[in-house]
């Protein structure tokens, strides 16, 4: 490694006071960049992840680019599905596609077990690439969360009310608690691994579980949440949870052992102190501000820093990932931005 380690963000994600706001965007890797659209060209996404040395190069693009102080491995939610039997395919702007969703009891009990280093090996080598050679910033591994994965593999693809998911939680408990432990034991697994292997910090993606009621996400999610969270503390690395219109949630994610609290662009941070959340906080900045012009992106980037510094625990990010349109020219702006704004 020829540059100093840069370890802001995982001091700052342990509440530690840091000389600037750290800063990534979720889905920085991706079509924003002409890099990768030109790959794209040639590669799907599991063709990517399969190629260590190609993916390593897509997962470090950003962090050279933007100046960025922490990289999120390049691979997708849906990478550890097809070592458990599910026929996942990702179709561009749809996303993940499954041909044999799941219907019955059955379908949960043939569901297999995840061997990292059979099945996913790639991605652990592409973990040791970029955290024993290439990168100088923290890498952060990532698992989706038991309710976001179950949700595409019952409905079969992206749903807008999750029916059929809600369908087999309400009616059939017990399938659903199969089904959720079997999720929860492949994620323990499949992040410990990308622990080992070198990640420095891991985010879980609870994407859509906003669809639930407080009452149901107590019943049927929480006590899910807390064994994986319980499990995963005991790896010492920051734990962050992330989702989406989750607000009447925070309080629940408060409740679980996890480091940090990921925002998105509906809740503000001041907001979110005051309904009670004491966890470090992760966002939020709408990505659709990332079209208006330059004026209003500072104005609202600067916003959210002001009440992150007055807070003091706060990792800058976008409220959701970055979308294809916006340019990697207001990406790098952006991280200057909220490098050069909030040093101190
Ligand atoms: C729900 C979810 C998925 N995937 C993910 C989530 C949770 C985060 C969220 O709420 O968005 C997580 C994810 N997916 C991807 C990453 C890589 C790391 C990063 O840069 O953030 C991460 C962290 C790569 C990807 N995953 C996907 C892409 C686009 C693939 C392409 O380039 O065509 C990338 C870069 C595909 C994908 N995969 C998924 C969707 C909804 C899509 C988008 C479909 C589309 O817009 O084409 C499922």
């Amino acid at each position: 490694m020829t540059k100093k380690f840069n370890d802001t963000i995982l001091r700052a994600y342990n509440g530690e006071k840091t000389s600037h706001t750290p800063a990534w965007f979720m889905r920085q890797a991706g079509r924003s960049q002409k890099e990768y659209r030109e790959i794209k060209k040639k590669y799907s996404l599991f063709e990517i992840t399969h190629q260590p040395e190609l993916c390593a190069y897509v997962t470090r693009l950003p962090v050279e680019q933007y100046g960025i102080d922490a990289a999120i491995l390049y691979k997708d939610i849906m990478t550890p599905l097809p070592a458990m039997g599910v026929d996942v395919e990702i179709k561009s702007g749809i996303g993940p596609v499954i041909d044999n969703p799941i219907r019955t009891v059955q379908d949960v009990e043939a569901l297999g077990e995840l061997n990292p280093e059979e099945d996913i090996d790639y991605v652990l080598d592409t973990i040791k690439l970029l955290t024993e050679e290439q990168l100088s910033v923290p890498l952060i591994g990532f698992s989706g969360a038991p309710f976001t994965l179950a949700s595409y593999m019952i409905e079969g693809g992206p749903s807008k009310n999750y029916a059929k998911t809600k369908a087999l939680m309400y009616s059939e408990p017990k399938t659903w608690y199969t089904l959720m432990n079997k999720l929860a034991e492949m994620i323990i697994v499949y992040v410990r691994a990308q622990i080992k292997a070198g990640v420095r910090a891991i985010q879980i993606f609870d994407s859509w579980v906003g669809a639930l009621n407080v009452a149901d996400y107590r019943t049927y999610i929480k006590p899910t949440m807390e064994h994986i969270f319980t499990e995963l503390r005991k790896d010492n690395v920051p734990l962050i949870i992330f989702g989406i219109g989750a607000k009447h949630l925070l309080l629940e994610w408060n409740d679980l052992p996890v480091d940090v609290i990921g925002l998105d662009w509906r809740t503000n941070i001041l907001e979110a102190r005051e309904i009670g959340v004491t966890k470090v906080l992760q966002g939020n900045l709408d990505p659709a501000i990332l079209l208006a012009d330059w004026e209003t992106i500072e104005s609202r980037t600067k916003l959210i820093l002001d009440e992150g510094m007055a807070d003091g625990r706060h990792v800058f990010n976008l409220g959701h990932g970055v979308t294809p349109d916006i340019t990697q020219d207001t990406l790098g702006k952006l991280a200057h931005l909220v490098r050069t704004y909030s040093k101190r």
